[in-house]
């Protein structure tokens, strides 16, 4: 079985390292959305993978540091692309979530990235 939580937050960036003159390289901001994707066996009483109301709470910490925040001044958010912010959430999350299963960020109306964690030997 698989479950989502998202969450909405708003914050700025820039992307520091695309070409001189690319439109990320200047100061912008997104209303982003991060799905937080769980997998894991029902609980036979309870009927959940997890109640959403934990991940909510398990996230939150996170969320807190992204929400109306500057991207780039955060600890390993430095070049701050969809793909790197799904893998910040990622090393943040998973060991309070271990059921997490795949980080889903949408950064405009258009365009997001899909992370499942990191490659198996
Ligand atoms: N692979 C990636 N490409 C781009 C990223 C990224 O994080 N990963 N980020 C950007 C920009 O930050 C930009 O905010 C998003 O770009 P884009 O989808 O081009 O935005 P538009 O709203 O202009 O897109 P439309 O095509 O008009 O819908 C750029 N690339
Ligand atoms: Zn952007």
């Amino acid at each position: 079985m698989e479950i989502y939580k998202d969450f909405n937050f708003e914050a700025a960036h820039r992307l520091p390292n695309v070409p001189e003159g690319h439109k990320c390289s200047r100061l912008h901001g997104h209303s982003f959305r991060v799905r937080l994707v769980l997998s894991g066996e029902l609980d036979p009483v309870l009927g959940w993978v997890m109640d959403f109301s934990d991940l909510k709470k398990a996230f939150m910490p996170i969320y807190d540091q992204l929400d109306h925040h500057y991207l780039n001044d955060i600890a390993g958010l430095e070049n701050p692309t969809s793909e790197n912010l799904a893998k910040w959430i990622w090393q943040q999350t998973k060991a309070l979530v271990p059921a997490l299963s795949r980080v889903e960020i949408q950064e405009t109306c258009t365009s997001g990235c899909i992370y499942s964690g990191p490659q198996q030997a």
